[in-house]
């Protein structure tokens, strides 16, 4: 474990209590919906928001009963929703002053710089930058903080969507060394960045854990909000160029799905519990491409005549929304055999 606290705080009516873990490196998606308290519970770490309780990273105590680091000696890179750069300097100025608390190397610098794109905008000031333009000096001055854990809220959220593809590269190389807490409600974030999940409920951590495990819940955050989703974990099998399909390997099963051309890497699959329907037996004269064994794990019924299965698939989990109509007349439930079936189209 990093980061581990157990701390309580109140802002008027509102009271957080939090007593979580994050582990060693990684992107944990703090989730939560509007007013549950993520802003206040990375100021709190921060050192920014007084609180009580135990704040420990490793074997330092930043806070616990006799004492509390102050927020410039806690080795945190924060961003804010709102980032407040210093108004009288220009972003280069900005950026120098991260870069000399924490003694960065011209190399660092650099390499930051590039990462951020900021090289144009250096000599500007930062009144007259735009919402996104400032996101990515607010985020380049965390990266040039050098600290143990980078903590980020929103950090995308006014960037065209070819640099959020290129930053959230960016972050999940951070996240190969270190631990990231990450605030996001978008769902392509949570589902390209995260290992793991905070999920925060009225103030406090309703469920922590890895992220696969927490959204294949039938209670999990996303079910919650009506857009139940999986991460599947997939291995490259291969690319076939005469239909532009992308083949991968899930088990024995082969998945397949629109693309432009061959990808090397492991991809993750965002599987939508809305694109997968379910059949006894596997249809072949269907134009479904995907048509994976599975067995039913549990049900959860929604209402309004809709139901939540959660299946085992090739060892990883997968939701499937269906009929309470159709639940019936396949007589769901645990231990049945299957075939769920994923359109490829919706797992561009
Ligand atoms: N200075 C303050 N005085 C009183 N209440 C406050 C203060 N700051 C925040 N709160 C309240 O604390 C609660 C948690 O706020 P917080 O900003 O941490 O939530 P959040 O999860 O980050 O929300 P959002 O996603 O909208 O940013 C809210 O109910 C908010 O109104």
């Amino acid at each position: 474990m990093s980061l581990q606290v157990d701390l309580a705080l109140e802002r008027g009516d509102f009271r957080l209590s939090v007593n979580g873990a994050l582990p060693e490196r990684g992107v944990t998606i703090l989730f939560g919906v509007s007013g549950a308290g993520k802003s206040s519970l990375l100021k709190a770490i921060a050192g920014l928001q007084p609180c009580r309780g135990l704040i420990r990273f490793d074997d330092r105590v930043w806070q616990d009963e006799h004492q509390a680091l102050p927020a410039h000696r806690r080795p945190v890179g924060l961003m804010l929703q709102r980032p407040t750069l210093f108004p009288h300097l220009d972003v280069a100025g900005n950026l120098r002053f991260a870069a000399r608390r924490s003694g960065a190397t011209d190399g660092r610098w650099r390499e930051v710089v590039a990462l951020t794109e900021l090289q144009p905008l250096m000599e500007r000031g930062v009144a007259g930058l735009s919402g996104g333009e400032a996101q990515r000096v607010a985020l380049a001055r965390a990266l040039l903080t050098e600290p143990d854990l980078l903590m980020l809220d929103e950090p995308l959220s006014a960037l065209d969507a070819e640099r959020r593809q290129a930053l959230m590269a960016v972050i999940a190389r951070v996240g190969e060394r270190l631990p990231v807490l990450y605030v996001t409600h978008q769902l392509d974030e949570v589902m390209t960045l995260g290992d793991h999940l905070w999920w925060l409920d009225r103030g406090g951590l309703r469920e922590q854990g890895p992220l696969a495990e927490c959204l294949a819940g039938l209670h999990g955050p996303l079910a919650a909000g009506g857009q139940a989703a999986v991460v599947l974990r997939t291995r490259h099998r291969g690319y076939d160029e005469r239909h532009h399909l992308l083949e991968l390997t899930l088990g024995d099963a082969v998945l397949r799905l629109p693309a432009a051309g061959p990808r090397g890497d492991t991809p993750r699959l965002k599987v939508a519990a809305r694109d997968v329907s379910l059949a006894l037996s596997p249809v072949r004269d269907s134009s479904v491409l995907n048509i994976l064994p599975a067995t039913v794990d549990a049900l959860r019924d929604l209402g309004h005549g809709q139901c939540l299965v959660r299946l085992r698939c090739a060892g990883q989990w997968l939701l499937a929304r269906v009929s309470t109509l159709s639940r019936d007349r396949l007589g769901l439930r645990p231990g049945v055999a299957l075939h769920a079936q994923i359109k490829a189209a919706a797992l561009v």
